[in-house]
């Protein structure tokens, strides 16, 4: 019900628009008026990979050229219907979609967009050099309407504007699904939504596909309105440009923004093209460059957004504070008396986690040596060590953020070592970060259901997983916050209930106690020795020592990337390894009080 509600103002653009065209009886306005939903739907196919995954495409225009093409040789040479056509472009467009992106989605950032950018220039030549410069699509005057050939030209734009509203439908479904989950995940932060058993790469595909679909519709839906294909106008770097430039305009990541996008931007550039375009030839070029320009000065994310924060009256860039406080070199002695650990039965279970010589090394640089150790069912570790120990990396070993350069890793007596992070995840190994990964523009709900689809098959089970999760780390009050509003604290809790949501058998927590003053450290002990007394299995990295010693059933003590000690917190905290490569000699003064 909220979803068609929301939908209304995309019916009501809709029906005032196809209103608005009606009226128009200058043909060359009326094919701008066609260009525009045209242009939107191109917009929308390039948001639907690049806005929703944050993945820049500079090629759009393969797509779009290869759709074209497809419909103009198919009435050319078989004279075939773009009625039938163009589904068969849809069909090669999301085909191409999917051969370009395997191998491109190797790539990251700039890269990606470079690479990108490189495949219509090559097409282009291609069809340049099989002779096909210039293709006219045939005039059908006995059967226009079973050619798509309209005697009233309004009828184009209505059908534009059918194909728009249906590729919103489309869009919207996608943005509410699993699917659009995933992929704004990808955007926020690929690394996170990996390790939160996101398959990055098959999300990725399935959103280039789809995209790569819709531009190829779109592509050959122009053929048939312009009659005439060229290799420049379905391939050339304008093309491409076009798309992006009216999504980027408009609003990256939102149905509205290509379709805002296209309706300001499309009746300028064919506007000035008409009236001074002999005089400044490529002024089109000229008036999305500078569109781009000033969305990047003035809104970098696009006017829907910059209008939305606007009228929510709140600073445009979340304000959640994200890097962790750096972590001091040796261990934190606070003043306060050291409070007894309180006694459970723990440890005592079956071993959850084994790891047997774990090594990997950068270059010269030993960052992980020859690391041995085991973690039982119920049982919480804690690992330490001083800045560059090898801390961080053990645990991207174990969520397979990196690969071992030799050693195993068991989890319940099967071997891990290798697989993927999102393989891990599923596996039962969740984690939070030193540096949080939170996906700032989705709300605490979103961002834990996120974690929560690893293990549910429903839309339905991962919300249920969700809120329960919510509730154990106790955000429910503030569920429905947007992250980027949020405290350090509520952060670290909210990425602590987004690993516990994929129901783990083990968790990693990367001092998740960092950046958080006293009584807001005690709080997330709190929580997570609550989680421990449920039974969950955990290994945590905090420079914290007073909250270590009463949280943690063992230490685990790294340094140069070796284990110098393991054991119970009365016997590391007293040997004098630890103390001379961590704790210090504050730490004995203040321990003997
Ligand atoms: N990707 C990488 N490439 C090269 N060197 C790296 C990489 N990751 C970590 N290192 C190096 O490996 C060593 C171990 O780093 P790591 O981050 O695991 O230490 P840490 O114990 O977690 O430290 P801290 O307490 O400061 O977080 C450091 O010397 C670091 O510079």
């Amino acid at each position: 019900m909220r979803g068609w509600r929301s939908l209304l103002p995309v019916f009501v653009f809709t029906v005032l628009y196809a209103v608005v065209s009606l009226s128009v009886t200058n043909s060359y306005y009326q094919l701008v008026m066609t260009l525009v939903p045209v242009w939107a739907i191109f917009g929308l196919s390039w948001n639907l990979l690049s806005g929703y995954t944050g993945l820049i495409s500079f090629g759009h225009a393969a797509f779009f050229g290869l759709g074209a093409y497809a419909v103009a040789l198919g009435q050319i040479y078989f004279d075939l219907s773009p009625w039938v056509l163009i589904p068969i472009a849809a069909v090669i467009g999301g085909m191409a979609g999917l051969l370009i992106g395997f191998p491109t989605f190797r790539l990251q950032g700039h890269y990606f967009a470079l690479a990108m950018l490189a495949y219509p220039l090559a097409i282009l030549y291609v069809f340049e050099w099989l002779g096909l410069q210039e293709l006219t699509l045939p005039i059908k005057r006995d059967n226009p309407i079973a050619y798509m050939q309209f005697n009233d030209h309004r009828l184009y734009t209505l059908l534009a504007l059918a194909m728009m509203l249906g590729t919103i439908l489309l869009t919207r479904a996608v943005e509410r699904s699993r699917f659009g989950m995933a992929l704004l995940a990808i955007k926020q932060n690929e690394a996170a939504a990996e390790a939160a058993g996101i398959n990055t790469l098959a999300w990725k595909l399935r959103a280039i596909t789809l995209s790569g679909a819709i531009a190829g519709a779109v592509g050959g839906f122009y053929a048939v309105v312009l009659l005439v294909v060229t290799p420049q106008s379905v391939f050339g770097m304008l093309v491409s440009a076009q798309a992006l430039t009216v999504a980027m305009f408009g609003g990256v990541g939102t149905v509205w923004g290509p379709v805002i996008g296209s309706v300001i931007l499309i009746p300028l550039a064919e506007t000035l093209n008409a009236e001074a375009g002999s005089r400044f030839p490529g002024i089109q070029g000229v008036i999305f460059g500078l569109a781009i320009v000033c969305v990047i000065l003035v809104a970098p994310e696009g006017l829907f957004w910059k209008i939305r924060d606007l009228l929510r009256k709140r600073p445009a860039s979340p304000k959640a504070v994200i890097p962790a406080a750096p972590a001091p070199a040796h261990a934190d002695t606070v003043a306060a008396p050291m409070p007894p650990r309180p006694k459970r039965s723990h440890g005592t279970g079956d071993v959850v986690l084994e790891v047997r010589n774990l090594s990997r090394s950068f270059g010269g640089l030993k960052a992980v040596q020859d690391v041995s150790f085991k973690l039982r069912q119920n049982e919480i570790l804690g690992i330490i060590g001083p800045n560059g120990a090898g801390k961080t990396t053990l645990f991207n070993l174990l969520n397979g953020f990196l690969r071992p350069g030799t050693g195993e890793i068991l989890l319940d007596g099967r071997e891990m070592s290798g697989r993927k992070p999102h393989e891990l995840c599923e596996a039962g190994i969740g984690r939070t970060f030193q540096i949080m990964r939170p996906f700032l523009r989705m709300s605490v709900s979103d961002n834990v259901v996120v974690g929560a689809y690893v293990r549910a098959g429903t839309d339905a089970e991962a919300r249920r997983l969700a809120a329960d999760a919510i509730a154990r780390v106790g955000l429910t009050e503030i569920a429905g916050r947007i992250a980027g509003e949020l405290t350090t604290k509520e952060l670290r809790l909210m990425e602590l209930a987004r690993a516990l949501a994929g129901k783990p058998r083990i968790l990693l927590l990367d001092e998740t106690l960092a950046g958080l003053g006293h009584d807001e450290a005690d709080e997330v002990v709190a929580v997570i020795q609550r989680l421990a007394r449920d039974g969950m299995t955990i290994a945590i990295i905090e420079h914290t020592m007073q909250a270590m010693v009463r949280l943690v059933d063992s230490f685990l003590v790294l340094d140069h990337g070796a284990v110098i000690v393991e054991g119970e917190p009365e016997a590391v905290t007293r040997d004098s390894r630890v103390i001379e490569a961590y704790l210090g000699k504050k730490w004995v003064a203040h321990a003997s009080h």
